[in-house]
């Protein structure tokens, strides 16, 4: 219990103010002196009128608790944490000092002997901590709660919380609590489960750190843990060597039970040396100050060595009366293995006194205990092991989880990654089919336009000669393979250069494409009509025999002359001339024009204005 409340006090109460006032300590000041001299601390603060002005009541009963915990007095240490708690308001104002008096009264508890008081105040602390992102807190509550269960003999939570808040340590360096002061505590661990091999490395980190530090109370507590550790290697040379300096830095700092201790440990090694007598007179020193500082484990453990070196002795009486001391102390119930060892060192002084029988009684007796007891540790163990595996599986569950619902946000993520690309790239396909069929559509249409132009008579929109030509040449072909009737018209205008001469270009070409356009009405769709010469136009009239076809040349005639009246121009007077020829004389195409062609020339030699027939015609007109 002294090492664990050395190795506390040099961690959890710390305090992180500055300020510094006249004639006053500074908070981390009184903090330090609660550690290095508590005792001056309690005369300084309970002999004072008032609380000194930079602490508050609550830090002020902090202090006191923690004064009274180092100087190993668990009542009055509960009493102040508890003071300091009694004000409502803290847990609201101040939760950082709130948690600390929690956990200074729960330390306060393990000192009197109740560790498992503890256990919801430090478990409370973490999680409000941890809640809260307060990492110094967390681990001052986790090595707290540590120790607590080391007392309650639960070294796999120990283990648990002290390697936790050991790689928090790690992480954070700044914190008040350094992860070699955890580490001292791991090693303590380690060594109750006599697994010194693994507590060395621990114990050497705290040396080397404390060492380092100047902190030589923590020094001497670091210095026994690795000499014992040592010792119980076997290596009994190097073992005393480290005790012996624990001892004497212990007596330097006036660390009384940290003298005793080391005393024990150094009485342990004469006595396997054989030196009785040295040991004897260690374990008594040791035992005197275990007694005024009522430290019951070890006034239990030391009168049980002393009972032992009695019966070396063969000192009956010694031994009864040491035995019956270390019986006052033990508690069978939370004590179970001291109180085996308390009975079958009893047998052995009953087999010293003679009363074999009784002695043979005894060991029997106790060795069906220690059977159960090793059972139910084992039971436990089993069962600590089991929870603690099945914690594991299911964070280890969990965890998987965790990467499949993470493996499948990646995966909806891809495939929605996936959807937009082909959602653009139909956006972008459509677009350029699109884009496409545009220029497709245009190209079509400049290419209908182009051979609209190359077939086109550009001043009356009407057929060229090249195309009315080939025009002429395809009906003249199919009305002979169906014999059918196939009628064509030559016109030209009449006097057209005199218009020209009288009324400008210009007037000429506005004649021409309204002649053209008058012909278009009045011509049927099936009519053809093309621009063959200045002004001179030929129509091609399909299935149609000479009579419609004079018919309708001489519409064209009488419609002509009307042109004058759309255009206002004094004088003005405009006529056509029309040749018109029919196939049914079976001529050849070129006959076939050249017949229209005469009839032309016959219309203009009769006085223009007016519409004459081939003259070979055998049909009537
Ligand atoms: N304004 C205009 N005049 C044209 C065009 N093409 C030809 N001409 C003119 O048409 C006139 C035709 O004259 P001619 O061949 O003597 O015939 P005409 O004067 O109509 O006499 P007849 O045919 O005998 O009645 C010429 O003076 C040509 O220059 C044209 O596209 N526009």
């Amino acid at each position: 219990m002294h090492v664990i409340r050395c190795l506390i006090l040099g961690s959890i109460f710390s305090f992180v103010f500055s300020t510094v006032l006249a004639n006053e300590l500074s908070l981390p000041e009184y903090s330090k002196l609660a550690k290095t001299d508590p005792q001056v601390l309690i005369e300084l603060l309970t002999n004072a009128n008032t609380v000194p002005s930079v602490l508050s009541a609550a830090d002020n009963a902090l202090l006191l608790s923690t004064a009274y915990y180092a100087l190993s007095q668990a009542q009055p240490a509960i009493e102040y944490a508890e003071a300091g708690l009694a004000d409502s308001a803290l847990q609201q104002q101040n939760p950082i000092v709130f948690h600390q008096l929690k956990l200074a009264r729960a330390v306060a508890y393990d000192l009197a002997g109740t560790p498992a008081k503890g256990l919801v105040d430090a478990s409370n602390a973490i999680t409000w901590a941890q809640n809260n992102q307060q990492t110094g807190v967390l681990v001052g509550a986790l090595f707290s709660r540590g120790a607590l269960y080391i007392s309650l003999v639960n070294y796999l939570d120990a283990l648990r919380d002290l390697n936790l808040a050991y790689q928090l340590a790690e992480q954070q360096p700044d914190l008040d609590t350094h992860k070699a002061e955890v580490a001292g505590m791991i090693a303590l661990v380690y060594e109750y489960r006599r697994e010194d091999a693994l507590a060395i490395p621990y114990f050497t980190e705290a040396v080397a750190y404390q060492r380092a530090e100047k902190n030589w109370l923590e020094l001497s507590v670091a210095l026994y843990g690795l000499g014992r550790a040592i010792k119980n290697t076997g290596d009994l040379k190097q073992g005393l060597a480290l005790l012996t300096e624990s001892a004497t830095i212990a007596r330097q700092v006036d660390d009384f039970q940290g003298i005793a201790y080391a005393e024990k440990e150094i009485a342990g090694i004469e006595l396997i040396q054989g030196h009785n007598a040295n040991a004897k007179q260690l374990f008594q020193s040791a035992l005197q100050i275990f007694n005024q500082g009522d430290n019951r484990y070890m006034q239990l453990d030391t009168n049980l060595s002393l009972a032992k070196i009695a019966l070396l002795e063969q000192d009956a009486k010694q031994a009864a009366q040491h035995l019956q001391q270390a019986e006052h102390f033990v508690n069978p119930e939370t004590m179970p293995i001291q109180a085996l060892a308390i009975e079958s060192t009893k047998a052995e002084l009953l087999a010293l006194n003679g009363e074999y029988k009784q002695a043979y009684q005894l060991l029997s007796a106790n060795q069906q205990r220690k059977q159960r007891l090793d059972n139910q540790q084992s039971a436990e163990q089993l069962h600590q092991l089991r929870v603690k595996y099945d914690v594991e599986a299911q964070q280890a569950e969990n965890k998987l989880l965790a990467q499949q619902n993470t493996l499948q946000q990646i995966q909806n993520a891809a495939q929605n990654q996936q959807k937009w690309s082909l959602i653009l790239l139909l956006v972008l396909s459509s677009a350029l089919i699109f884009l496409l069929l545009m220029l497709f559509l245009r190209a079509r249409k400049n290419k209908r336009y182009l051979e609209l132009l190359a077939e086109t008579d550009g001043l009356t929109g009407v057929y060229n000669r090249r195309k009315i030509m080939e025009l002429f040449q395809q009906q003249f072909e199919l009305a002979q393979r169906s014999d059918q009737a196939l009628s064509i018209a030559i016109l030209d205008l009449d006097w057209f250069k005199q218009i020209n001469d009288q009324f400008g270009h210009q007037t000429g070409d506005e004649v021409l494409w309204r002649f053209a356009s008058l012909c278009k009405q009045q011509l049927r769709k099936s009519d053809l009509i093309g621009r063959i010469g200045g002004e001179e136009f030929i129509v091609i009239f399909p299935c149609t025999d000479l009579a419609a076809a004079e018919q309708l040349a001489k519409r064209l005639c009488a419609k002509t002359r009307e042109l004058e009246t759309m255009m206002p121009k004094p004088g003005l007077s405009v006529s056509v001339s029309i040749g018109l020829a029919c196939n049914q004389q079976l001529l050849s195409g070129t006959e076939f024009i050249a017949a229209a062609d005469k009839a032309l020339y016959l219309a203009k030699q009769a006085g223009r204005d007016q519409v004459k027939l081939a003259d070979y015609r055998k049909l009537s007109v």
